[in-house]
């Protein structure tokens, strides 16, 4: 956002006239679900809170009953002829009594340490009760995700300037941010990390038969219901021909599996028809284990690598994943992606994206907010998950639609796959068992015309 902000000004456009840009839509937002009530700002002594001044000072002119407590701040700037031109009158923060509606302009990216806490208990008090609106973001919060710090403001809404920042989107602030509204400045942004979107899904072709919607190897291990459940979410969600190989793989499921031993993984994964192999969910941790995901390493059709293969492979499997000649696909929790990556600083993001690129391989990396990150160093980020989803059984249907979504998503199949299995997720309703998405997934692919 500095980026893009520095080049607008650089372009030639003035400072003053972003940030009245900035304030205008604030306040259009503000008149809108203020519905008459009174309102008060909270101005901060950067340009967050010339955003403020510039928000009252429509509010003002619209005939909307407006009152300002602001820090004290700078004497020159954009953000110091804001304030000049409101022009009225200002209490201490400390003074100010709370109104119906609080708009919290503060702080916004150019917070860089806690709130002091006497400065956050007074806006403790102001916002209590009331409806917040928070410019660009509640005030408190690091931008950037990489750290959470204590005090930070909560808003029912929250107006992001120009863009999302990682904060709107990832790490446990997200939960403090209410409704996201996105402000365009009018300025031009960096193809950068995107939220992920409805995708479109094509019906199969008229003449589509089952090797070409995609033939997909399950390779099941110690707990074959995981590896069940993962091959059932396949067939589901679109693949032409699943095969579950294991060796009591055989109770339960769908008649439509189709069953195969697996005394001998290297030649089952040799045929050329395959369109993916997933190997992990139930997987176990055995010697076993260690000999599916040589021979699924070895293969030479993209792979989905979940659950206990990514444990076991650990440090040591990045580069092994990053030498094969088919695409990879692993679908980490944050336990598991730590156990591969190290769990360094930065905020998820950043983290996904790095792992990508070491691992030259497309990296799912689940949670409350999923992020999809690529070899290429496209980035989607799926912000708000159903926290009903954490429960076992969950990430191998995952795995499973993924593993199917390959032959037709090409590029997009992972986030086509996040977004069928958070779809069903809500279509499934409250307290649901793994299972129950799979019954859901065609009502959320017929969705996606
Ligand atoms: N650049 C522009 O013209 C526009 C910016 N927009 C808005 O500006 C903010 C970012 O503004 P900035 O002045 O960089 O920072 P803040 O207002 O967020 O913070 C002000 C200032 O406060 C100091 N500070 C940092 N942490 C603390 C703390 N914990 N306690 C006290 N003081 C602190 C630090 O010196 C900061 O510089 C952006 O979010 C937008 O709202 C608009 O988009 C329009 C154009
Ligand atoms: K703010």
């Amino acid at each position: 956002m500095r980026a893009a902000e520095d080049a607008a000004f650089a372009s030639g456009i003035a400072q003053d006239a972003l940030m009245d840009r900035a304030g205008l839509a604030v306040a259009r937002e503000v008149r809108r679900l203020a519905l008459g009530r009174s309102v008060l700002v909270l101005a901060g002594g950067g340009n967050n809170g010339g955003d403020a001044f510039v928000c009252a000072r429509y509010l003002r002119q619209w005939g909307i009953d407006v009152a300002v407590a602001a820090l004290p701040g700078h004497t020159e700037g954009a953000a110091a002829r804001m304030r000049a031109a409101w022009g009225d009158a200002i209490t201490d923060l400390t003074e100010a009594t709370p109104r119906p509606v609080v708009v919290d302009g503060l702080f916004g990216i150019g917070l860089s340490r806690p709130l002091a806490p006497d400065l956050a208990g007074q806006l403790a008090r102001l916002t209590r009760d009331t409806f917040v609106i928070a410019i660009d973001l509640p005030s408190g919060i690091d931008a950037d995700a990489g750290q959470s710090f204590d005090g930070a403001a909560h808003a029912d809404c929250t107006i992001a300037l120009g863009a999302l920042k990682p904060a709107h989107v990832t790490g446990p602030d997200a939960a403090r941010m209410g409704h996201v509204l996105l402000a365009d400045l009018g300025i031009t942004l960096p193809d950068a990390a995107r939220t992920i979107a409805r995708p479109v899904i094509a019906p199969p072709a008229r003449d589509a038969h089952k090797y070409s919607r995609g033939l997909v190897t399950v390779l099941a291990g110690a707990m074959p219901g995981a590896a069940r459940l993962a091959a059932h979410a396949a067939l589901t969600a679109g693949a032409g021909y699943v095969i579950l190989a294991g060796d009591d793989a055989g109770i339960g499921g769908p008649d439509a599996l189709v069953r195969r031993p697996l005394d001998d993984p290297h030649s089952l994964l040799a045929d050329e028809r395959l369109a993916a192999v997933l190997v992990g969910p139930g997987l176990g941790r055995g010697d076993a284990a260690g000999r599916l995901i040589d021979a699924a390493l070895a293969c030479v059709a993209p792979l989905v690598i979940d659950g206990d293969a990514i444990s076991l492979l650990g440090e040591a499997g990045v580069e092994r994943i990053a030498t094969r000649s088919a695409p990879t696909f692993l679908t980490p929790h944050g336990g598991e992606f730590d156990r591969m990556f190290g769990n360094g600083n930065g905020n998820k993001i950043d983290r996904t994206a790095q792992a990508a690129l070491q691992a030259r391989a497309t990296i799912v990396h689940k949670g409350p907010d999923t992020v999809i990150a690529s070899p290429d160093g496209t980035v989607t980020v799926s912000p708000h998950a159903l926290s009903w989803l954490s429960t076992a059984g969950t990430g191998d249907v995952l795995a499973g639609i993924l593993a199917a979504r390959l032959r037709s998503g090409g590029d997009r199949a992972a986030a086509e796959a996040v977004w069928l299995h958070s779809r069903a997720a809500r279509l499934a309703g409250p307290a649901f068992v793994a299972d129950t998405l799979v019954d859901h997934l065609g009502q959320a692919i017929a969705e996606c015309r």
